[in-house]
């Protein structure tokens, strides 16, 4: 695909604020000439690729702005496809702003967020699935999301679309061919390979929309909630697992009256926990909204941590709670903490508290407050924690891990296609009725690497770049 830009984009792709340096880009036709007009050092003009100047940027007037470093691409050999000019200056609020001005009064216009990622797509440097990789990769906030965007902007993921897409593609050239000799009765396309394929196709699709799971708990997170009666020691929990006071903790009951999120990595994995107001009935209508409230986010939960206090144990209601939680067939994750495990005696002298759980087998006790002192007494529900995707993250590989919501719908319809197709194939249908459902798969991952693509869609995926990307 080859788009005509006209015109030289300029931007700041580093971050504002306090820095030793930062970057103010320039992509297009004019990016070397721009920044050539407004530098004392080298002629930039003659400069080759991927080389590094120092000089300074001047304006107008003839008055130095900044001492710099000017790195030169010579089209087609960068990130855009098109010349580009990296300005690297010192940081901070004034120099970047002042070279950028610079770069602006000499013909730069200002860039479009996601604007230099964008011609890279259009000149073909990378497909739209690994543009939205980028995208992700600023916005990872985990070291697993993080590996999984960089493998994705790798392209490993792409290719494997991109032959299924092929193969998609020869076999519906060999239809269509068919289609066109309908009357000399020649089956071009062989049944048996046609058959293959759609199985093989089907199969594919299948292992990378079972990701999707995954993909969304690598990008969102875990969503963990905290629950259990008033007092139990959710919020010191909470506090202790984040290493800081998030929470407002007291020792009057139903101090926590809505929700309090915090996000803690454990093994490159985000969890989001959420620590809910105490659940019980309760006649303070603020409360009562927050019980509400804690209720709807554990039907929302990937884990429930419940919390009780060692030395009230577990009453009959909650006993019915955590069996009610365990038999609901969107069953979550469990794991009961036995709480203030420092304020109760062990007469037996085995450390297991004299009044453990009658309902959970399994219960962790732990002391959330001397947590707070001590972070390894927290392991034990860390590792847990870790180990309730454990299993989903060994099993995928991290290349093909589907984390984009866009993707997980065209590949749903990709395989109701096939699906279609394949029953059409055993329905002894012929061969141009197949190839429009070849044709709808095919459209289908081509939007997914944007070899088909659609102003609108592009225009939501760049926008959600900052600029300067
Ligand atoms: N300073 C700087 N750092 C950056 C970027 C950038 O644009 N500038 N990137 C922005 O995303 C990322 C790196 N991406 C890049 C991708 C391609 C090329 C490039 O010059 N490609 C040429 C030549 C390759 C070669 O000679 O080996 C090419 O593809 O033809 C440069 C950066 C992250 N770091």
């Amino acid at each position: 695909m080859t788009t005509a830009t006209t015109d030289t984009i300029a931007a700041q792709a580093t971050a504002r604020g306090r820095a030793a340096l930062a970057i103010i880009r320039t992509s297009g036709p004019d990016a070397i000439s721009v920044v050539d007009q407004c530098f004392r050092g080298a002629d930039l003009a003659e400069a080759e690729s991927h080389t590094a100047h120092v000089g300074y940027i001047v304006d107008a007037d003839g008055e130095d702005v900044d001492q710099v470093v000017v790195t030169i691409f010579r089209a087609p050999r960068s990130a855009t496809g098109e010349n580009v000019a990296e300005v690297s200056c010192h940081g901070g609020d004034l120099a970047p702003k002042l070279v950028l001005q610079t770069l602006l009064a000499h013909g730069a216009r200002m860039a479009e967020p996601g604007e230099f990622t964008q011609r890279g797509f259009l000149n073909g440097k990378l497909d739209l699935a690994q543009a939205e990789a980028v995208a992700d990769l600023i916005h990872a906030s985990s070291t697993r999301a993080h590996q999984v965007s960089l493998q994705h902007l790798q392209g490993r993921y792409s290719e494997q679309l991109n032959e299924l897409r092929e193969e998609l593609l020869d076999l519906c050239g060999l239809m269509e061919l068919e289609i066109d000799f309908t009357e000399e009765d020649v089956e071009f396309a062989d049944r048996e390979r046609l058959e293959e394929l759609l199985g093989r196709a089907a199969s594919l699709l299948d292992t990378l929309l079972a990701t999707a799971d995954t993909g969304e708990t690598l990008k969102d997170g875990v969503r963990v909630v905290i629950g259990g009666r008033p007092n139990a020691g959710k919020s010191t929990l909470l506090n202790a697992l984040v290493g800081r006071d998030r929470a407002i903790v007291s020792a009057t009951p139903g101090t926590t009256r809505d929700e309090i999120e915090a996000e803690v990595e454990i093994d490159g994995v985000l969890f989001r926990f959420v620590d809910t107001a105490g659940l019980r009935d309760t006649t303070d209508q603020i409360e009562a909204e927050g019980v509400r409230r804690a209720e709807r986010s554990i039907e929302q939960a990937d884990v429930l941590i419940y919390v009780y206090d060692l030395q009230e144990g577990l009453d009959a209601e909650e006993q019915a709670f955590l069996r009610d939680v365990a038999d609901e067939s969107h069953a979550v994750e469990t794991i009961v903490v036995g709480n203030k495990v420092d304020l109760v005696e062990t007469p037996s002298g085995d450390g297991q508290p004299a009044r453990a759980a009658e309902v959970v087998d399994d219960v962790l006790y732990l002391s959330a407050d001397a947590a707070r002192r001590d972070v390894d007494a927290l392991e034990p529900l860390r590792d847990r924690l870790a180990e309730t995707v454990a299993d989903q993250l060994s099993r995928a590989d991290a290349s093909l891990i589907v984390t984009n919501q866009r993707h997980r719908s065209h590949l749903q319809s990709a395989r109701e296609a096939i699906q279609n197709a394949r029953n059409a194939l055993d329905a002894g249908v012929s061969g141009d009725l197949l190839t429009l459902d070849l044709r709808q798969a095919l459209h289908e991952l081509g939007s997914i690497l944007g070899t088909i693509t659609n102003e609108d869609v592009l225009g939501q995926i760049f926008s959600r770049f900052c600029i300067g990307k």
